[in-house]
């Protein structure tokens, strides 16, 4: 069904905006924390700033890159903030109020966000009939304001607002969508008017292309001109193959790699201790990499993966008729690992013959095959790794002291990821861009709660939690949207991060005064208020509620407790207690 507006002649057109949904949904994902210091907008974090600091800034740049140079980058500023603002468009009104207000959310967040007020004139979105036709008159543009000062311009100048315009509808409809400023304020026009279309309706559509594609001089844009180029097909973002080895610039990480690399050069055995996924067998590979042995093999056991049975003839290799089912000899990990180096992970689960078997091979460069006589000579550097407290299991006997300490020369300890988590970001885009190559995907990267989320989160699984939590986001995520925080971890709550306390209930699901409410901001207090003046209970409130935000989720429970800042539990709880379910 084609979606239209009435078209209005000018004079004719009145002064107060219509026909636009209720902009609730778009206020309630405005979220001011400021005891934090954050303001959200859905999953991303905002800043408020005065106009005068954004003519200034905009006056900065204007002197610094001339004036084309600066439009371009304005435009494109406008741009990303509208591919992200539509993200937030369609999640909020997609599914349930579909694409008019989907489209309709664009103008709504621009005014919401203080940059201008934006009256429909016309309204067609058929994209299955390749119709798309909008036009807007904007009132109070901030970036007339801006300029204003400067006097009258030879163009137009709401440049952050085009690109927005231009990228809010890009992104809705996945499709590229130009809007070109007909008429402007800052050009003496008497009104600013917009006109928007399909991008190839436009004669002049490749130079705006260009514009979106021009590489930005300032470094701070260059991820606006990554993603922008990520839309335009470009497959940017390849890893390189230097970007595969271990991530890490935190003190602990670097303290840890430097002693590790003045291991490689020795040829003494290496321990590395560490909790699960820390990337003990990353390091293990670096250590090959960075030694004589580079050329050599490198290759990695898994000791606990290995029934204690076939451990000895894994690591030492068998002889043919050394037991039934040993049709014919084999080489063990040992013997493959001739001239390299050998990855002992789980080492604490080797069998006491196994340990006493390694032991020989350390000290005398020697091992017999299983049911073999033969003394082979092996020249292999072992490399182990262990989770566990191998001094402990020393003192209960289940360890070889002997061992432990021919092994125990050299130790390392991998810190565990919430001791360094400034390293968080770096491995996130790193696994990021590993995961979009293998699957061939182009995310827009990590929303700004995702991100914050992420480095709230205690990560016990360490990096491989991350990496998989990453994987599971990339999967979810569709192409050039963002990955937000629920693609990554579900609906599972990440505990510390404190934005649910200002949404205003309690854990036990009551209305409470929240953080913010004790501000300036009265607005909740006044609905309150009114609820209370209707004669409602707190009870009636708290029903209400939970019908609004189960019907506004479609029924979806979790989606609905997330809405309200509950846990799945928590929400399923009352709806029961209040017999909704
Ligand atoms: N610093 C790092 N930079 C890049 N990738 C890393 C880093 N640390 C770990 N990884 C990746 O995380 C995953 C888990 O790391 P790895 O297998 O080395 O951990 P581990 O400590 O040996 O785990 P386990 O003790 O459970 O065997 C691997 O895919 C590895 O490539």
């Amino acid at each position: 069904m084609p979606v239209r507006f009435p078209v209005f002649s000018e004079t004719a057109m009145p002064a107060i905006p219509h026909d636009y949904p209720s902009a609730r949904d778009l206020m309630d994902a405005l979220r001011f924390l400021p005891e934090e210091g954050q303001i959200w907008l859905g999953e991303q974090r905002m800043l408020l700033m005065s106009l005068q600091a954004s003519a200034f800034f905009r006056n900065e740049l204007v002197t610094t890159l001339g004036i084309e140079r600066a439009r371009g980058v304005f435009i494109r500023l406008g741009y990303y903030s509208g591919l992200q603002d539509a993200e937030l468009g369609e999640a909020l009104r997609g599914k349930a109020l579909g694409l008019r207000d989907s489209f309709l959310a664009g103008p709504q967040l621009h005014a919401l966000q203080g940059h201008v007020q934006a009256i429909p004139v016309r309204v067609e979105i058929d994209p299955e009939h390749n119709r798309f036709h909008s036009e807007f008159i904007w009132k109070g543009s901030f970036e007339v304001e801006v300029w204003r000062p400067r006097g009258v311009q030879a163009t137009p100048v709401c440049w952050t607002l085009l690109g927005y315009a231009s990228g809010y509808a890009t992104q809705l409809l996945g499709r590229e969508v130009q809007y070109r400023e007909v008429e402007c304020m800052g050009c003496g026009d008497a009104q600013c008017r917009i006109e928007g279309r399909f991008a190839e309706e436009w004669s002049d559509h490749e130079a705006f292309s260009a514009l979106l594609r021009e590489a930005p001089l300032i470094d701070e844009l260059y991820d606006l001109q990554a993603r922008v180029a990520t839309l335009e097909g470009d497959l940017a973002r390849r890893p390189r193959d230097e970007d595969w080895g271990p991530i890490g610039s935190a003190p602990a990480f670097r303290e840890m790699l430097a002693m590790l690399d003045s291991a490689a050069a020795a040829e003494v055995p290496v321990l590395l201790l560490g909790e699960t996924g820390t990337g003990k067998e990353i390091l293990a590979r670096r250590l090959h990499d960075h030694s004589q042995r580079a050329e050599g093999p490198f290759i990695a056991v898994n000791c606990a993966a290995i029934p204690p049975e076939l451990i000895e003839s894994e690591l030492f290799g068998v002889e043919k008729g050394a037991y039934t089912g040993a049709t014919q000899s084999r080489l063990g990990r040992f013997e493959r690992a001739h001239g390299g180096t050998l990855f002992l992970d789980e080492l604490a689960e080797l069998s006491p013959r196994a340990q006493a078997a390694l032991l020989r091979a350390l000290q005398e460069h020697q091992i017999e095959r299983v049911g073999g006589q033969e003394v082979r000579e092996v020249d292999v550097r072992v490399v182990a790794a262990t989770h566990t407290d191998l001094h402990q299991r020393v003192e209960e006997g289940r360890f070889r002291r002997d061992l432990f300490f021919r092994l125990n020369a050299f130790t390392l300890t991998v810190p565990p990821l919430r001791e360094r988590r400034e390293d968080t970001s770096a491995l996130a885009e790193h696994f990021l861009a590993r995961c979009e190559h293998h699957y061939q995907r182009r995310t827009l990267g990590f929303s700004d709660q995702a991100r914050a989320a992420m480095l709230q989160y205690a990560w016990p699984g360490n990096v491989r939690e991350l990496k998989n939590t990453i994987e599971r986001g990339v999967i979810l995520t569709a192409d050039h949207k963002h990955i937000t925080e629920r693609a990554l971890f579900g609906d599972y709550q990440v505990p510390t991060l404190q934005r649910e306390k200002s949404q205003g209930l309690d854990d036990q699901g009551r209305l409470v005064e929240s953080a913010d409410a004790s501000h300036e901001d009265a607005s909740p207090r006044r609905h309150i208020q009114a609820l209370f003046d209707a004669g409602l209970t707190p009870e009636d409130i708290e029903r209400e509620m939970l019908v609004a935000a189960q019907a506004a989720s479609d029924g979806n429970i979790a989606a609905a407790a997330r809405r309200l800042g509950m846990t799945r539990p928590a929400y399923a709880y009352r709806l029961k207690k209040y017999g909704l379910r």
